[in-house]
C-alpha cells in the first residue's frame, strides 16, 4: 500500500459549494469549506463566515437529523429504566427479523461455512466495543465486559492477531478491555497503536515509534493530530451547552467527541440535536455522524474504521494476500465503514450485532454480546483443534 498515494492519506474532502448547505444539506455530511479564514485554529470557522441556520430549513426535523436520532438504536425494553448496568435493547423476536435472517444469517449456524473459509488461512480479528463485547447500558461509564467475554478474547488473541477498534479514546477501551496482547484503535480508528512496519513508517508523517503497556515497542499512527486543540474547544463548549438538558452527558475520546442523549427525555432530543447542529456551524471541518443513541463529533479526515482495517493489516504484514481472512464484528453505524472495505476488497466477512433488522454491509449476524462470547469460543475451539492437527502445541 502507498501511503503517499490519496488511498491511504487522510486527505480532507473537497468543498462543496456553499448552496448545497443551504438547501438543507445535512451537516454532518457538509464537508469541509475551503473559504475558512485559515489565520484560525483547525476546524473553526470565523462567526461571520459560519453557517447559518436558514430560517427554519437547516433545523433538525427537517434535515434529518432528529430522524436519524429517534432511530439510532433498538427501542428500550419497558421496564428496564433505573439501573445504570441495564442492558437498554430490545429483542425482535417478530418474523420480520427471522426474514432478515436470511440475509444477514447467524454467524453461529454458519460457523461450518466460515471455517471452511478459513481453512489454509490466517484470520485477523477485528472487534468494536460497545455494543459487541459488552451490552449497551444506560451509563457508558459502566459500560463493562464480562471476565469470561476477558478470558475468551486473551485466548483469541493467542491464536489470531485481534484488534480493538472503538470510538471511544485508545486510553478509555484499553481501560475497559484491559488485554496487552491485543492492537487497539481509538476515536473511530484516530489513534492506532500497532505493530511496527518499516514500510508504513518510510512513508507516513503520522506515523511514529511508541511503546505499548508492556514497554514493546509499536508505532503511533494519528491522523487528526493537528485537530487535538480543536476537539478540546468543541468539548468545552458542548459541555457549556447542554448542561441545562437532565441526562445528557460528553465524552472526550481526544480525536472526536460524544454527546450522548441516552437518558435524556425524548421531548429533548431536538433541543440537543438542534444545539450540537448549531455549534458544528462554527466548525465547518468537523462534522457528526450517529450512532447509538449519540452524536459523535469528529474531524472532515477521510479516516474512519475501515481505514483502520486496512491500516492494521497492513501493519501485520497481511494486506494483498489471498491467504489472509479478516473477520470484523461490530454493531454500530461506524462500523459499516468497516464491513463495506471487507465487501468491496471481496476479502473477509463483517459480521452485524444487532437484535433487530438493519440495512448493513456485514455478511452475516449475532444478536448481541452473548452471541458474539460464543462465536469467539468457537474460534478459539477451532483453532485449537487445527493447531493440534497440525502438530503445534
Ligand atoms: O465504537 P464503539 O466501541 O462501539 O463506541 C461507540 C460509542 O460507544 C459508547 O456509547 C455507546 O455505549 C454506551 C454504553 O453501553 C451507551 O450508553 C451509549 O448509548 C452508546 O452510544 C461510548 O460511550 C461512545 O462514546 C462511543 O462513541
Amino acid at each position: 500500500m502507498d501511503l503517499k498515494s490519496s488511498h491511504i492519506s487522510p486527505v480532507l474532502t473537497d468543498p462543496v459549494p456553499v448552496n448545497k448547505s443551504r438547501l438543507g444539506m445535512n451537516s454532518s455530511l457538509a464537508p469541509y469549506n475551503s473559504q475558512q479564514d485559515s489565520s484560525l485554529s483547525p476546524g473553526k470557522a470565523s462567526r461571520s463566515g459560519s453557517r447559518k441556520s436558514m430560517g427554519g430549513v437547516d433545523d433538525v426535523r427537517s434535515n434529518g437529523w432528529l430522524d436519524a436520532m429517534m432511530a439510532s438504536s433498538p427501542p428500550r425494553k419497558k421496564g428496564l429504566k433505573g439501573s445504570s448496568a441495564q442492558v437498554a435493547s430490545i429483542d425482535d423476536d417478530t418474523e420480520d427479523y427471522y426474514l432478515w435472517m436470511l440475509e444477514y444469517p447467524s454467524a453461529l449456524d454458519s460457523f461450518e461455512k466460515i471455517t471452511n473459509l478459513a481453512k489454509d488461512k490466517k484470520i485477523a480479528m477485528f472487534l468494536d466495543y460497545d455494543g459487541t463485547l459488552s451490552p449497551i447500558v444506560d451509563d457508558p461509564d459502566r459500560a463493562f465486559m464480562s471476565e469470561s467475554m476477558r478470558r475468551i478474547v486473551r485466548n483469541l488473541a493467542k491464536y489470531l492477531p485481534t484488534a480493538i477498534i472503538s470510538g471511544r479514546s485508545r486510553d478509555k477501551v484499553f481501560d475497559l478491555v484491559k488485554l496487552t496482547e491485543l492492537y487497539y484503535a481509538g476515536s473511530h480508528g484516530m489513534d492506532i497503536i500497532g505493530p511496527v512496519s518499516e514500510t508504513l513508517s518510510k512513508n507516513h508523517p503520522n506515523y511514529v515509534k511508541s511503546t505499548d503497556h508492556q514497554g514493546k515497542e509499536t508505532t503511533l499512527f494519528q491522523p487528526a493530530r493537528e485537530f487535538l486543540p480543536i476537539i478540546d474547544e468543541v468539548f468545552r463548549t458542548l459541555i457549556e451547552i447542554t448542561k441545562d438538558i437532565e441526562g445528557a452527558k460528553v465524552e472526550n475520546h481526544k480525536f472526536c467527541v460524544s454527546v450522548h442523549y441516552r437518558n435524556v427525555e425524548e421531548n429533548h432530543w431536538t433541543t440537543i440535536g438542534q444545539r450540537v447542529h448549531d455549534i458544528l456551524k462554527d466548525y465547518p471541518r468537523l462534522r457528526s455522524t450517529h450512532g447509538r443513541k449519540v452524536l459523535e463529533i469528529r474531524p472532515v479526515i477521510d479516516w474512519n474504521k475501515g481505514r483502520a482495517v486496512e491500516f492494521l493489516l497492513e501493519s501485520l504484514g497481511l494486506t494483498d494476500r489471498n491467504d489472509v481472512l479478516p473477520i470484523y464484528i461490530g454493531d454500530d453505524k461506524t462500523d459499516e465503514d468497516a464491513f463495506k472495505v471487507l465487501r468491496e476488497s471481496h476479502r473477509g466477512c463483517g459480521i452485524l450485532v444487532s437484535s433487530v433488522r438493519k440495512e448493513s454491509n456485514a455478511f452475516y449476524s449475532l444478536r448481541d454480546p452473548n452471541e458474539v462470547k460464543k462465536f469467539l469460543q468457537l474460534l478459539v475451539k477451532w483453532k485449537r483443534q487445527q493447531e493440534r492437527r497440525h502438530g503445534k502445541k
